[in-house]
């Protein structure tokens, strides 16, 4: 009864809209092989070798978005919470090229697929001074959910994870990023209270954008291109 009153957030909202597509992205058919431990070993580094050409990208959009909440943000702790994902993306640089050496995947000459580079293409489009604050944090939000929603299943009751995928798995799915996730969540709500029409519009087809991508992303570990 406590919640009945409560406002529904507008991600919250969007996510009822979407939920399908939503769906689509945290419960792909590729995560989910993972989780029930049918996972093609292939596939797995077929990702890993495109997800730190992904994650590359990813640092100077992390880092554009760091500039626009210093220029931008009403909010101090917008700025500390984005420095810590960029900490976190230092670690993550590193994991990567230790996993792929741990799986003989050679990351020097991993050639970036049609749709990673359209990804990042997309990522390099969000950094421009052009767009609003409001657009990119939730977008970043939109980014780092997924993975979170997708390992964390992965991790939860009932799953048959490969013990050799559960560190991966827990590098999103932990409890600390999940938190991480929700800080952002509510940095991007509380932003797009105070936004216009039209950077509320602006912010809804990104995040459609941000999912058909993941998706996409998801794809590629089939390797039929
Ligand atoms: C394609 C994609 N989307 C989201 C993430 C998670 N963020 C940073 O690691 C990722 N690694 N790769």
């Amino acid at each position: 009864m406590e919640e009945c009153n409560k406002e529904i957030s507008m991600i919250q909202k969007w996510l009822n809209q979407h939920n399908e597509l939503y769906t689509s992205a945290t419960r792909h058919p590729f995560t989910l092989s993972i989780r029930d431990g049918s996972v093609d070993l292939s596939a797995f580094k077929r990702w890993l070798g495109q997800d730190y050409i992904f994650v590359r990208a990813f640092v100077p959009f992390v880092a554009s978005l760091l500039l626009k909440a210093w220029k931008e943000s009403d909010e101090d702790s917008d700025i500390e919470v984005i420095l810590g994902g960029i900490a976190a993306l230092n670690d993550e640089v590193s994991w990567f090229k230790s996993e792929a050496s741990k799986w003989s995947v050679s990351l020097s000459t991993t050639v970036p697929q049609k749709t990673n580079l359209e990804y990042c293409r997309f990522l390099e489009s969000l950094m421009s001074p052009e767009v609003d604050y409001t657009v990119a944090v939730t977008a970043f939000w939109a980014i780092e959910a997924v993975y979170q929603e997708s390992y964390a299943h992965c991790l939860s009751d009932g799953s048959k994870t490969p013990e050799e995928l559960k560190e991966t798995c827990q590098r999103w799915g932990n409890d600390g990023f999940g938190q991480y996730c929700h800080t952002l969540q509510n940095i991007a709500n509380r932003r797009l209270e105070k936004s216009s029409e039209d950077i509320i519009s602006k912010a809804e087809a990104t995040v459609i954008r941000v999912l058909e991508y993941e998706v996409e992303f998801w794809n590629m570990s089939r390797g039929e291109t």
